[in-house]
């Protein structure tokens, strides 16, 4: 058996690279940038004014503070989308509204509450400044600036960026493709209402499918197999032939005699990175790899599944994005003893306690079996203890968050 550490690093030196694809800007929501973007404009793109008003000339304002006022002729008007096009002559004002382009030969916006319209020409009354309310051209950003950087997520107000530059279509990292094997002669859909008493209800398929997605990863299938060599043969090449970057197994990655997801996988050509690892739970978890796709063979019991989900098919799911997967930690106190006189590193499920004024605190939930769901769905989450370990009441641990 190997170590975790040493699990994680096999997987690591085998992880495909991530695919990168083009996408039309709306397709590419929640997905990450495979590169740097510059904007092909300024922005912004013309020169405009920020109020509706009217566009002079400051010249023509002489000195407005001692006069009171100057009165100027309306000769046109620039609205926004219907721009001006001749230049502003001396002794002339132009209408103009929020957004619309300032025309030439003008360079300060006066606001319409600071004029007074006298026939066809308007009484200018205050003034501050030479380009009040003008927003110039590449002010905040001239063309060729970098707007976004290769990693970041695309989300609603990149969008509304790249909209506004042109930009609409990108590259980014695809979607991992992940295909669900759930094997289990004795599972019944959790819809099922009344079933035998021999079976169980398949909650790691839709654990899986949630964490899948969580993951930004897409589900392309999920095939049920039964306990039986032939059929999961026949299962896994028809997975094999979706174009999966992973394959994700539930169950039978023991020793019994019914478990045969790895003697499938080799039986179709992938070539085993691990099997077994010093770890509580998912001992049994396999790894293997047939050119690009890797396969990831979850032990059956549910928190096992999801505790190696966490460790080993999370970050692969996030590097195949482009992304090296941070945990989230918090420094927490034990609220009691807590050892490990196993021979495998323990990830104990907890319980984190906030209260005012005082360090977060942690106890481990009481019932830990690998079949006990309570104890992830009532953990915060987990600490790791190497086997012969132990952690004193009143100890700082570091907690991985769920
Ligand atoms: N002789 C040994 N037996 C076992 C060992 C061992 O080292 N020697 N390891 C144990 C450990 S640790 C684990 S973990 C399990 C893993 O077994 P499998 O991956 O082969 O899983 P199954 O046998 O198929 O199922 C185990 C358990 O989980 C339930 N299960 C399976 N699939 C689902 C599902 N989709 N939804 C809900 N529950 C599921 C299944 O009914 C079993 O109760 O092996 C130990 N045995
Ligand atoms: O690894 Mo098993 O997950 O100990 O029950």
């Amino acid at each position: 058996m190997i170590s975790v550490n040493e699990a994680l690093h096999i997987l690591k030196e085998n992880l495909p690279h991530p695919r990168i694809v083009q996408l039309p800007l709306q397709d590419a929501f929640s997905r990450r940038l495979a590169d740097d973007l510059l904007s092909p404009e300024p922005s912004p793109r013309y020169t405009s004014s920020a109020m509706d008003g009217f566009a002079v000339r400051w010249a023509d304002l002489g000195n407005l503070e001692e006069t009171g006022q100057v009165l100027l002729k309306i000769a046109g008007e620039s609205q926004a989308g219907l721009p001006y096009c001749k230049t502003v002559a001396e002794g002339e004002a132009i209408r103009i509204s929020t957004g619309a382009m300032l025309p030439d030969g003008a360079d300060t916006v006066v606001r319409v509450e600071d004029t007074e319209e006298v026939q066809d020409s308007v009484l200018i009354l205050r003034c501050k400044k030479r380009g009040q309310d003008v927003r110039y051209m590449g002010e905040e950003f001239p063309a060729g600036a970098r707007i976004l950087h290769k990693g970041q997520v695309i989300k609603a107000r990149q969008i509304a960026l790249l909209s506004a530059v042109g930009l609409s279509s990108i590259p980014v990292y695809a979607q991992p493709r992940v295909s669900l094997f759930i094997t289990g002669t004795e599972l019944a859909h959790h819809g099922d209402g009344k079933i035998k008493p021999y079976q169980v209800r398949d909650s790691n398929a839709p654990m899986l499918q949630s964490a899948i997605l969580e993951a930004g990863a897409e589900v392309v299938e999920c095939l049920h197999v039964r306990d039986d060599l032939d059929s999961t043969i026949a299962q896994m090449t028809e997975a094999l032939s979706n174009g999966s970057d992973i394959i994700l197994c539930s169950g039978g990655v023991s020793v019994g005699r019914h478990d045969h997801v790895k003697a499938a996988a080799e039986q179709v050509g992938f070539k085993e990175l691990f099997w077994k690892i010093r770890q509580k739970p998912g001992k049994p978890l396999y790894v293997a790899k047939r050119d690009r796709t890797l396969l990831f063979g979850l032990p059956g019991n549910p928190v096992s599944a999801f505790m190696c989900f966490q460790n080993f098919v999370m970050p692969s799911l996030a590097a195949l994005q482009g992304v090296e997967l941070l945990k989230t930690v918090t420094s927490a106190v034990a609220e009691v003893p807590v050892a490990n006189t196993g021979k495998r590193t323990d990830f104990i499920r907890v319980d984190i306690t906030n209260e005012p004024n005082a360090a977060p605190s942690f106890r481990p939930i009481d019932r830990q079996g690998s079949h006990m769901l309570t104890s992830i769905v009532e953990a915060d989450g987990y600490i790791a203890i190497e086997p012969g370990c132990c952690l004193q009441a009143g100890e700082l641990a570091d907690v991985f968050v769920f």
